[in-house]
């Protein structure tokens, strides 16, 4: 792993030294383009911003905001932005690193970029979000644009911080700039479809590995780790499909229930309290247990580094479906690899949300606007496509199905940036 980076000091288990472990594996399969590899070892650009803002008490806080370019090669950055009070340089870095290599692999016309500030947003009063995003927006804004770089929703954000976004930056510019970011609500030139894009392209490369590997999904045991955006809509469609819910774990608990969760009583609670603990439908279970629960297909939907070494010995499932960013360890990707459990890797899994907004940045352009079916059909095609390709090439040199997205993406991006060049 070569890291000379002053600003980052990566460990195996970290977000950006995950990375770093997944490219070098990637490097033996690209050919003459293994001399450009470097390229993906560093971000092309990474800001850091502070941002003050007047709190409801009059005091004046600081947040620590970022915004990463990590490669531009094939199109302008493209990624969402995370509000978690753990965010930090390093873990949007490897986020960003995991954009470009998610965009090249459904093969949009997008680098890859992600952003995110350091804080609690459930600490903060609706006025104090809004000066948040504002500000954050105002001081990034020179690096973002609709054919710069186009900010999206990731974790603890959602259309209505897209907005603000769309209008700080309008208002900056001086003309309503609606292709500056994607998930914004309908009225303002969102897509439909958009919000449960993530989760429906989690179904749709799922559904394609259980056929491929002989798992009915009538009656299939699925486990849950997140049920916000992702992890409810990939939920909802498999529900839909036959397969029944066992279990659930978000950061309000973990609960469980062997027939199946109603999703017609769950999903009001969780709108109601914002999580699935206290659900009355279910048993509450310890979190740790939720490892070891019985299931077919397991999809962690919430934060990196979930699936470590040991909680991999203990998964139960056949197919894992990441629909979170990075959820599982290297080290825990060569246990579910040795006891030959599939994993739909995340920059395949949950291309869904990115593949969606581009379908709003080109309607944004166009003002001509699809229907919900149009781009159901249409996202299902570009995953259904993507994920045959990568099979072929994890057939073709019997690597494993992240293995081989690596190597369809980063073969791609090299060769942007071989025809390119380097000169001014
Ligand atoms: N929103 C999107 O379009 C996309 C999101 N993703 C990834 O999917 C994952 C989830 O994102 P969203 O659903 O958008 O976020 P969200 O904010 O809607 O939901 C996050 C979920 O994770 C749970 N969670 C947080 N901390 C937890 C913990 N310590 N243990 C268990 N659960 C915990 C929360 O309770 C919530 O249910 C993230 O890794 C994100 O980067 C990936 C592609 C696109
Ligand atoms: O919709 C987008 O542009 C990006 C979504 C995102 O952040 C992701 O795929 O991780």
């Amino acid at each position: 792993m070569i890291s000379n980076l002053s600003f980052v000091t990566p460990t195996p288990d970290s977000p950006w030294g995950t990375y770093l472990m997944q490219v070098d594996r990637v490097t033996p399969y690209l050919g003459h383009l293994a001399r450009w590899v470097e390229t993906l070892k560093r971000p092309k650009r990474a800001l850091i911003v502070d941002i003050p803002i007047e709190l409801d008490d009059g005091t004046v806080a600081h947040y620590e905001g970022y915004r990463v370019q990590h490669n531009m090669s094939r199109g302008p950055g493209k990624g969402g932005v995370r509000y978690h009070p753990d965010v930090t340089l390093e873990e949007v870095m490897a986020l960003s690193a995991w954009m470009s290599v998610k965009n090249a692999a459904v093969n949009l016309p997008y680098g890859g970029a992600k952003g995110g500030i350091r804080v609690d947003p459930k600490k903060l009063s609706n006025k104090e979000l809004e000066k948040l995003t504002r500000r954050y927006t105002s001081e990034i804004g020179f690096i973002i644009g609709p054919q710069q770089d186009i900010p999206a929703p990731d974790v603890n954000t959602n259309g209505q911080i897209m907005a603000w976004m769309m209008d700080t930056y309008s208002m900056n510019v001086g003309a309503t700039a609606t292709g500056v970011v994607t998930g914004k609500p309908i009225h303002l030139g969102g897509s439909l479809g958009r919000v449960k894009a993530t989760g429906r392209g989690v179904f749709v490369t799922g559904r394609e590995a259980a056929r491929r590997i002989g798992l009915d999904l009538q009656g299939a045991r699925v486990a849950v780790q997140g049920f916000g955006n992702v992890g409810s809509a990939a939920g909802e469609l498999f529900v839909q499909a036959g397969a029944k819910i066992v279990a659930i774990q978000d950061h309000s608990g973990t609960i469980f229930n062997d027939k199946g969760f109603d999703l017609a009583e769950l999903m009001p609670h969780v709108r109601a309290t914002g999580g699935v603990g206290g659900f009355k439908g279910g048993e509450k279970m310890n979190a740790e247990e939720f490892w070891d629960v019985k299931c077919d297909i397991l999809i962690p939907a919430a934060l990196e580094g979930q699936i470590t070494a040991e909680r991999a010995r203990r998964i139960t499932a056949k197919l894992v479906l990441e629909g979170a960013n990075g959820p599982t360890l290297g080290s825990g990707d060569d246990v579910l690899s040795d006891r030959g459990i599939l994993v739909v890797p995340d920059v395949i899994c949950n291309a869904g949300g990115v593949t969606v907004s581009y379908f709003e940045w080109v309607q944004d352009f166009s003002s001509f606007f699809w229907t919900e079916d149009e781009i159901n059909v249409r996202l299902d095609k570009i995953m259904v496509d993507a994920l045959k390709r990568i099979w072929a090439v994890a057939d073709e040199h019997k690597i494993t199905l992240r293995t081989a997205t690596f190597a369809v993406a980063c073969e791609r991006i090299l060769i942007a940036r071989e025809e390119r060049g380097l000169y001014p």
